[in-house]
This record gives structure tokens, sequence and C-alpha cells, in this order.
């Protein structure tokens, strides 16, 4: 049986990337998750389990963002003995990645190659404003477009107005109030996925993330499943709770629930999200403006007629600060690193 790689948004694109790694022993695929080095790969072939390859443990060793991970598109290679490895991840089109914790400040891929990423902030309790803002941020980041669900809409008895107050804190995404209890709002998240488009899930832990992929995908048992394994060693029985392949095509990358995010925001993904304040400070009568008593300060009377809500421009300040400090820290970082020669990328295969 093979499976249709362009159901999950194999293209052109990422064809031609992969066309100079073509060869007998080789073949693309889609990582499904990764644990410990190990990645569960779709094939056309099926599903199978690869082992880093020499390159990119190099490449990894260097900047771990390069770290194979849910929804990319790589390069696996069959060796005569059976073992499978991952030779190369082709160059990703969308990337959400987050600032890890330690005092690097370096990147953690938390997904690739997505169309859409959906905030996922449950109605009740409250959402949590700041967090909305900040994952809008990194959702503006990876450079898919952002979509903002609220969930359990059947715990709260006016969901539409609590829509209506976080839709400010979201300039220009999409709001969805939907309910996996009632089947509210399904259709309209749908829209965001089918054949060939990838929708990543991003919220703290228990938002409701995995009841809306187990929602989308519809069915208990997934396409992927059912696909003989490319190993011929069986069935695999692993629920894949990272990339789950939908039944009438498109995917849905579940994200580890995150307590924490840290922005990286070298993309202008700040900016995005808090258009509204940007938008305004172009206004200001002084391009170096910094909004407090200066005359002819476009944010400060939009403070004073009620139509910036002081907590945005609150919110901006402060992480605008945050990503401040963390990309002195990673200059830093990468002018020590400059010192070791790179190594070059390109004698794979
Ligand atoms: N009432 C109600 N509860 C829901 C709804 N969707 C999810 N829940 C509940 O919310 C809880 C958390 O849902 P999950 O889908 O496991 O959340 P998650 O975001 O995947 O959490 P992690 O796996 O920890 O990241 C579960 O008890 C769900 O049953 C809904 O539409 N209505
Ligand atoms: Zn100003």
């Amino acid at each position: 049986m093979s499976y249709h790689l362009s159901q999950l948004g194999w293209d052109e694109h990422f064809a031609s990337l992969y066309h100079r790694f073509d060869r007998a022993d080789a073949t693309p695929g889609r990582v499904l998750r990764t644990d410990r080095g190990v990645c569960t790969v779709l094939t056309t072939d099926g599903v199978t389990r690869a082992t880093l390859g020499g390159s990119v443990m190099i490449d990894v060793a260097r900047d771990p963002a390069l770290m194979p991970c849910s929804g990319d598109w790589v390069v696996l290679r069959r060796w005569p003995d059976r073992r499978t490895t991952l030779e190369l991840v082709l160059p990703r089109r969308t990337t959400l990645i987050r600032r890890t914790a330690d005092k690097d400040a370096s990147g953690q891929v938390l997904a690739a190659n997505m169309n859409t990423v959906a905030v996922v902030e449950p109605i009740h309790p409250e959402p949590d404003d700041a967090r909305v803002e900040r994952l809008l941020a990194l959702a503006w980041e990876s450079g898919a477009d952002p979509l903002l669900v609220l969930t359990k809409t059947d715990t709260t008895r006016d969901p539409a107005a609590i829509a209506r107050q976080v839709a400010a804190l979201a300039p220009g995404v999409p709001v969805l109030p939907v309910s996996v209890q009632r089947g509210a709002g399904l259709a309209e998240l749908r829209e965001h996925v089918g054949p060939g488009r990838t929708l990543a899930l991003l919220g703290r832990s228990g938002a409701g993330k995995s009841t809306l992929a187990n929602a989308l995908a519809g069915a208990t048992v997934m396409p992927v499943q059912a696909i003989r394994d490319a190993d011929g060693k069986g069935r695999h029985t692993t629920a894949y709770r990272n990339l789950v392949v939908l039944p009438d095509g498109g995917a849905v990358i579940d994200t580890p629930g995150i307590r924490g995010v840290g922005l990286l925001d070298t993309e202008g993904g700040l900016e995005r999200a808090f258009a509204d304040v940007i938008d305004l400070a172009g206004s200001c009568r002084f391009d170096d403006c910094r909004h407090d008593t200066e005359p002819g300060c476009a944010v400060q009377a939009a403070l004073a007629d009620g139509s910036l809500p002081p907590r945005r421009l609150a919110s901006w300040r402060k992480l605008r600060r945050e990503v401040e400090v963390e990309s002195g820290r990673r200059s830093a970082r990468l002018s020590r690193s400059r010192r070791i020669p790179a190594p070059p990328s390109s004698r794979l295969l």
C-alpha cells in the first residue's frame, strides 16, 4: 500500500529540494514524532523508525534547533543491514520555535512546516491574557497563519462575550470558539486543515489540544496505523501523539503542553502580534517616541481615549524587553561558538 505524501503537503518545492539526494537507497518522508533520537517517519511505503545519521548529529551539536521534529520533511537512507537513518532535514518552510530555559537562550523547535498555528486557550477558567499574547507572538513568528481557538465553550454561559474580549488581544487573528463536547466550531476549524495542509496546536497542558486533534481525526483509527509498516514487521501500535494524519488528508501537529514559553523573536513575530500598538506608534510625532510624555504621542492619545487598553502597551513593553535581554545573550553565545569552525553540511548521503 502506498501513501501519497502530497496529502500531507509534499509539493514541487520540497521535491526540488529533495532531488539532489534522490538515489536508490534514499527516500523522502515526514516526521510524525521523535523520541530521544529515534524518529518515527511516514514515507510512501508506510511508517518507519529511523535513527539520526552522523551529519544530522553534527548539525544538532552546532545548533539544537536543527534537531528533527514533528512535521519535518526529511531524507532517509536505508542500509544493507536494514537500518534506516535520517540523513537530512529539508529546509523548513515554517518553524514553531521557542527559547529554551537554558542560559544559552538557544531554540527548541516544537513543530515544522505547518500552514496554520492555532493558539489553544480554554475559555474556562478565564483565558490568561498574557499567555495568549505570548503564544500569538510565537505563532506569528513561525511564518504560518495564526488562529486563536477558545476551547470548552460548553463550560461557560456567554462564550461570545469572552471571545470578543480576547479578540482585542489578537489583532488580525481569527478567533474561533469551539466545544468538542457539543461539536461546536469544529466545521470552522476543519477549514484550516484538509488535503496538503497542516495545522499545529499550541497551548498549555490541559487546554484541550489532544481532544481537538482526536475530534479532527474523527475515527479512533488513524490511516497511519492501517498502513503497512515499511520495515515489514507488521503494524505499529504506538499512539502517534504528535503528527496526526487526518482521514481526508492534511495533518494536525499536537505540540506538548508547555508551561512557559520564551520568545526568540528573530522574525518580527512580536511586532505582528502587537500590530495595534505598532500602528499607533507609527503616527507619533517623533520617530523615536518613547510613548511616555512626548507631545504628539498617538499611543498616549489612544490610552487617553480608551481605544488602547493600558495592559496592551504594558505587555508589549514587557515582551520586547525580554526579547532584547535574551537576544543579547544569544549573540554572546554565537560569537563564542564562531571560534569553532562550522562543519560543511553538504557531504550528505
Ligand atoms: N467540557 C469540556 N471539556 C473538554 C473539552 N475539550 C477538552 N476537554 C477536557 O479538558 C481536559 C484536557 O484536555 P486535553 O485534550 O487532554 O488537553 P491537552 O491540551 O491535550 O493537554 P496536554 O496533553 O497535557 O498538553 C480533558 O479532561 C478533556 O476532556 C470540551 O470541549 N468541553
Ligand atoms: Zn508615542
